[in-house]
C-alpha cells in the first residue's frame, strides 16, 4: 500500500522562488487545490487574491491562511465563473485596484454536475472550467502582458483523454453525460492553453501558460457523484492530499526557465503526454474562434 500510494503521490515542487512584490489570482480558492495553492504562494510572500464564488467561505480561508503564513496581504474578491457579469466585474474591480499581476491560476472546476445552464446558457461544465477562465483570462491579458515575465497556470486532467469537442453540441443540447462533459471541458482547458501559448509566442509577449493534470487528489469535486464519493472515499490513504496536489500547478507557476516549456501539459511536476485530440491545431483555433463568438469577444 505505501508504495501505491508513493507511485500516485509523486512530484514536488522544489523552488525556492520567494514572490515579495508579486501579485497572484487563484480561481475556487476556498477548498481543495486552489486553497493549497493559494496558500503556498502566501507563504512565498505575494499579494494573492482569492477569487471565490461563496465569499464566506473565501473569508474564512483567507483567515486561516493569513494565520499560517504570517502574510496579510490575502484578499477574497467574488468571482462566479457561471456568470460572464461576475467575471467582467470581478475583472474590472482587479484593475482598478492592482498595478500588476504576475501568477493566474485557472483552479476552480466542476464535475459531473447534472445537466445545468450558466447564467448565460452554456453547458455548467463547458461553461465554469472552459468559457468561465477563457473570458477571464482574456480580460486579465494586458495586466499580464504589462507585468511579464508572468504566468497561467490552467487546471486541465489526465480526464481529457476521454474528451471530445463536439462542435455540434457544445452545450450538451443533442446529447449528455456529465462524466463524459466533465472529460470534455478538461480538453477544451488543454486545447486553449496551447493556442493561447501559440499566440503569446508569437507577439513575444513574456507571458507563459502551461495546463496541469494535479493528480488524483482528495478534495470536493466528487461532490456531485455518489459513486465518485465512494470510490474517493474507499481509496482515500491512496490518492494525494490537496497540497499534494497543488504541487503541479505550483510547479509550473513558480520554476525557473520553464519559459521553454510554455503551451506543454504538466503531470507529478514533468512533462506529460496529451491525447491526439489535444494536439490537433485546427480544433485549438476553432475553439478559440467559437469561444470568442459565444462570449461576445473579437475575432482576431
Ligand atoms: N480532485 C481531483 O482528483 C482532480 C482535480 N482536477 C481539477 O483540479 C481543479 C480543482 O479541483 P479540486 O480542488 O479537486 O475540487 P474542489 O471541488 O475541492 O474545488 C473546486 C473549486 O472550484 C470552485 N468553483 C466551482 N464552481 C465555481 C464557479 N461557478 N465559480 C467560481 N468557483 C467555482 C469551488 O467553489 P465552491 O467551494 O464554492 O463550490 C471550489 O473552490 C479543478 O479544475 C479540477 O477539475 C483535475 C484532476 C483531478
Ligand atoms: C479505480 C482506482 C482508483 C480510481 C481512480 C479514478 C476513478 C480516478 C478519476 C480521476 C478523475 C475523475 C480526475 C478528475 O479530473 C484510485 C483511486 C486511483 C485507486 C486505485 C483504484
Amino acid at each position: 500500500a505505501p508504495q501505491i500510494r508513493k507511485m500516485l503521490s509523486s512530484g514536488v515542487c522544489t523552488s525556492t522562488v520567494q514572490l515579495p512584490g508579486k501579485v497572484a489570482v487563484v480561481t475556487g480558492a476556498n477548498t481543495g487545490i486552489g486553497k493549497e495553492t493559494a496558500k503556498e504562494l502566501a507563504r512565498r510572500g505575494a499579494r494573492v487574491y482569492l477569487a471565490c464564488r461563496d465569499v464566506q467561505k473565501g473569508e474564512l480561508v483567507a483567515r486561516e491562511i493569513q494565520m499560517m503564513t504570517g502574510n496579510q496581504q490575502v484578499l477574497v474578491r467574488k468571482l462566479d465563473l457561471a456568470d460572464t457579469k461576475s467575471i467582467r466585474a470581478f475583472a474590472q474591480c482587479f484593475l482598478e485596484e492592482e498595478k500588476h499581476l504576475h501568477i493566474l491560476i485557472n483552479n476552480a472546476g466542476v464535475m459531473m454536475c447534472p445537466y445545468s445552464k450558466t447564467a448565460d446558457g452554456f453547458e455548467m461544465h463547458m461553461g465554469v472550467n472552459h468559457l468561465g477562465h477563457f473570458l477571464l483570462t482574456h480580460l486579465l491579458l494586458e495586466k499580464l502582458k504589462e507585468s511579464a515575465p508572468s504566468r497561467v497556470v490552467n487546471v486541465s486532467s489526465l480526464a481529457h483523454h476521454l474528451g471530445r469537442i463536439h462542435f455540434h453540441n457544445l452545450q450538451g443540447e443533442k446529447f449528455y453525460q456529465s462524466g463524459l462533459a466533465y472529460c470534455h471541458s478538461k480538453l477544451a482547458n488543454i486545447l486553449f492553453t496551447q493556442e493561447l501559448a501559440r499566440r503569446l509566442k508569437a507577439s513575444g509577449s513574456g507571458v507563459t501558460v502551461y495546463s496541469v493534470h494535479p493528480g488524483t487528489v482528495n478534495s470536493e469535486l466528487v461532490r456531485h457523484s455518489a459513486l465518485m464519493r465512494w470510490i474517493w472515499r474507499m481509496f482515500s490513504f491512496f490518492i494525494k492530499t490537496p497540497q499534494q496536489g497543488a504541487q503541479t500547478s505550483l510547479y509550473c507557476a513558480l520554476t525557473e526557465g520553464l519559459e521553454v516549456l510554455s503551451g506543454n501539459h504538466f503531470s507529478d511536476c514533468h512533462v506529460a503526454w496529451v491525447s491526439a485530440q489535444a494536439r490537433n491545431e485546427t480544433v485549438a483555433r476553432r475553439l478559440w474562434d467559437v469561444s470568442c463568438d459565444l462570449l461576445g469577444i473579437p475575432v482576431d
